[in-house]
């Protein structure tokens, strides 16, 4: 059996329409990580992930789910997944108890090994058990349907961008059961728009646009790819204008001591560009590097794959 959680092979989707959707993505999820897909509005991450839950039929290529053909084995790759959706969708007349025990016995989990209880806990709402699922809050429901995805157990959860109206308490606690479950062994794929979540969040991140995959990379190595870095230098003087060098991207007056200077790191280096300031005769009191986010990456991968 191959190594990766889910393997990806010329993945195509073409709707009715003639809308293109996913023109042939290739990629795997390692095992025991958490892979951030991202990309922006109608990039194909939301169909990539519903063919792989098996409620869009893909028109080409294969995927595999911890191993298993969604063709050939679509029971096994399904009951080895559990998808939080993007839209929230419950029955407002079950209590989140009841949710979830129909959920398992949709999925054939036996009585004795469902574990309503401790999922509600781990979601913090053992105390609305019993409350009407319309009575939740939108941030309560998005935490039921994490619980959801995992009454079965499944080694793969993968959530489309679940903390869309989510506020930020909340965001935190669905990230740390995420981070919990992570440490227990089960293998995570996200879709956001939140960059810095994402960044936080993830080991691994691909990025799809116009159906296409333009990065696939540890977080560390994209973050790195931006070519942007900045730098703050307060100098010994007060400064009546920014002083200028051929290395600067950019230079901003902070304030009357205090300079922020961008440049391309792939051509100048930052000591390059303190020697500019040293040779303008100013001397250095302090410096900080500012890191590059992902913002910045995302900017430029998108742009050049326009
Ligand atoms: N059922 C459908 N019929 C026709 N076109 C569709 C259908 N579902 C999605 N599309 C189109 O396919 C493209 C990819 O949509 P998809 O929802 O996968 O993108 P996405 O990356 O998930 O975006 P978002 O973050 O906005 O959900 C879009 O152009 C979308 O309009």
């Amino acid at each position: 059996m191959s190594d990766a959680a889910i393997e990806i092979r010329d993945l195509r989707k073409v709707y009715q329409g003639g809308k293109e959707a996913l023109r042939g993505v290739s990629f795997d999820v390692p095992r025991g990580q958490i892979f951030g897909l991202l990309g922006p509005n109608g990039a194909g991450k939301s169909t990539l992930i519903n063919i792989l839950s098996g409620m869009v039929n893909k028109s080409g290529g294969t995927a595999r789910v911890w191993g298993f053909d969604i063709d050939e084995h679509p029971r096994n790759a399904k009951a080895s997944i559990g998808i939080v959706p993007q839209e929230i969708l419950f029955d407002p007349f079950f209590t989140p108890a009841e949710t979830l025990e129909n959920q398992a016995g949709l999925y054939g989990v036996p009585k004795a090994r469902r574990r309503t209880m401790e999922l509600l806990r781990a979601v913090h709402l053992e105390d609305k058990a019993g409350a009407y699922a319309r009575t939740l809050s939108g941030g309560m429901k998005r935490r039921l349907l994490v619980a959801k995805a995992m009454v079965h157990s499944p080694p793969i959860l993968v959530l489309d961008e679940p903390t869309a109206g989510v506020d930020i308490q909340l965001r935190q606690q669905l990230w740390a059961y995420v981070r919990t479950l992570n440490e227990q062994g089960v293998t995570v794929v996200l879709t956001t728009h939140y960059l810095e979540e994402a960044e936080e969040l993830c080991d691994r991140i691909a990025i799809i646009n116009h159906g296409q995959l333009i990065a696939n990379e540890p977080t560390r190595t994209l973050v790195n790819k931006a070519q942007e870095k900045a730098v703050e230098v307060t100098v010994d003087r007060d400064l009546t204008e920014a002083p200028a060098a051929a290395c600067f991207e950019k230079i901003v007056l902070k304030s009357a001591r205090t300079v922020e200077i961008t440049y391309h790191k792939d051509k100048v280096n930052a000591g390059e560009v303190l020697g500019a300031l040293t040779a303008a005769g100013l001397g250095i009191v302090d410096v900080s590097t500012k890191e590059a986010d992902l913002e910045d990456v995302f900017l430029n991968l998108t742009n050049e794959a326009a």
